[in-house]
Parts: structure tokens; C-alpha cells; sequence
């Protein structure tokens, strides 16, 4: 019987360069991503991504772009991620260190993928295309370091 945990990831675009935040504790700590969490109660999935890009980096927002939906199976577990993955060109503040993330702008020719999930280099293309995705991984949790990537048919 398997759960799923709901969760956005949203990633701030401009002309040449893409924000990432570089995780300082918990799930994904020491890795870049975007920004993002989990839904509280009564919120709409836009509700939190907006909130969680705010708290995280403390830029506001307008608009959303839905743009993606990843499912993370993990072999041996029951809990699946489901991550709505949104993108903005237009947002409002500047970039600002929280307690979860480090912000940093990035040449879309020099986005860390080493030092991010091994899931982003597959979709972020699509993403800075302007591509709408939805993709399923399987991972095998080798141990909490090194992660293997395995592809499951979508649906
Ligand atoms: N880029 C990317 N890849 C992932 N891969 C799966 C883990 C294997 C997961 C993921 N997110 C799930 C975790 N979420 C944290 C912020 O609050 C929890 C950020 C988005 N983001």
C-alpha cells in the first residue's frame, strides 16, 4: 500500500541564469535545488510553492508556471514523492539566506548538476525550454550517500 507526500519545488528564471538554493539541513541537505516543501493545512499546491519560495529565499512572487510533476518510488519503501515543480521569470525582492536554503544564481551553462539530485539533469532542459513534463524514478537507496537511479514506466 503506497502513500504519496505531496510536495513543490519551484525554480526562479532569468535571461541567462537560473536560482538555486543549496540545502543547509534535512532531506537533501548539501545538495542545489530549487525551492520548496510541503503543503500545510488549506493550502492550494500554488498556495505553498509561493509560500515556501518566500520563507526559503524570501522572493515574492505573482505567477506560477505548472510546468512539472515528478513521482520518486523508493525500492523498500511505501512513501512515494510527488513534487509539482513550477517555474517564474518574474518575481519581485532579492535573493536572501534562510535557514534552509543558500541562494546563488547560476549560468545556465553552469548549472551544478554534480552537486544536485541525478534526477535534474534529465528534466531542467526541459524545464529551461519551456517543456511540460511528468516523469516517475524509481531510486535504490544504496545508503544515504550514493543513490542509483532507475527509470519506471510513467503511470
Ligand atoms: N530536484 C529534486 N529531485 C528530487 N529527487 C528525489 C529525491 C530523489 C527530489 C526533489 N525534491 C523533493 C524534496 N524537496 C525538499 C524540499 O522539501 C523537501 C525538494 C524537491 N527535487
Amino acid at each position: 500500500m503506497f502513500t504519496s507526500k505531496l510536495l513543490t519545488l519551484v525554480i526562479v528564471v532569468k535571461p541567462q541564469q537560473v536560482l538555486l538554493g543549496l540545502k543547509k539541513r534535512g532531506f537533501g541537505v548539501g545538495r542545489w535545488n530549487g525551492f520548496g516543501g510541503k503543503l500545510q493545512p488549506g493550502e492550494s499546491i500554488e498556495q505553498a510553492a509561493k509560500r515556501e519560495l518566500w520563507e526559503e529565499s524570501s522572493l515574492t512572487v505573482d505567477s506560477l508556471e505548472k510546468i512539472g510533476n515528478i513521482r520518486f518510488e523508493f525500492v523498500g519503501e511505501t512513501e512515494i514523492l510527488d513534487v509539482h515543480i513550477f517555474r517564474t521569470d518574474h518575481y519581485h525582492g532579492e535573493p536572501s539566506e534562510s535557514e534552509e536554503m543558500r541562494p546563488q544564481w547560476f549560468d545556465l551553462d553552469a548549472i551544478p548538476f554534480d552537486r544536485m539530485w541525478p534526477d535534474d539533469i534529465y528534466w531542467f532542459p526541459l524545464l529551461l525550454q519551456k517543456k511540460k513534463f511528468q516523469a516517475c524514478w524509481l531510486y535504490h537507496r544504496q545508503n544515504s550517500s550514493d543513490w542509483f537511479m532507475g527509470f519506471k514506466k510513467s503511470g
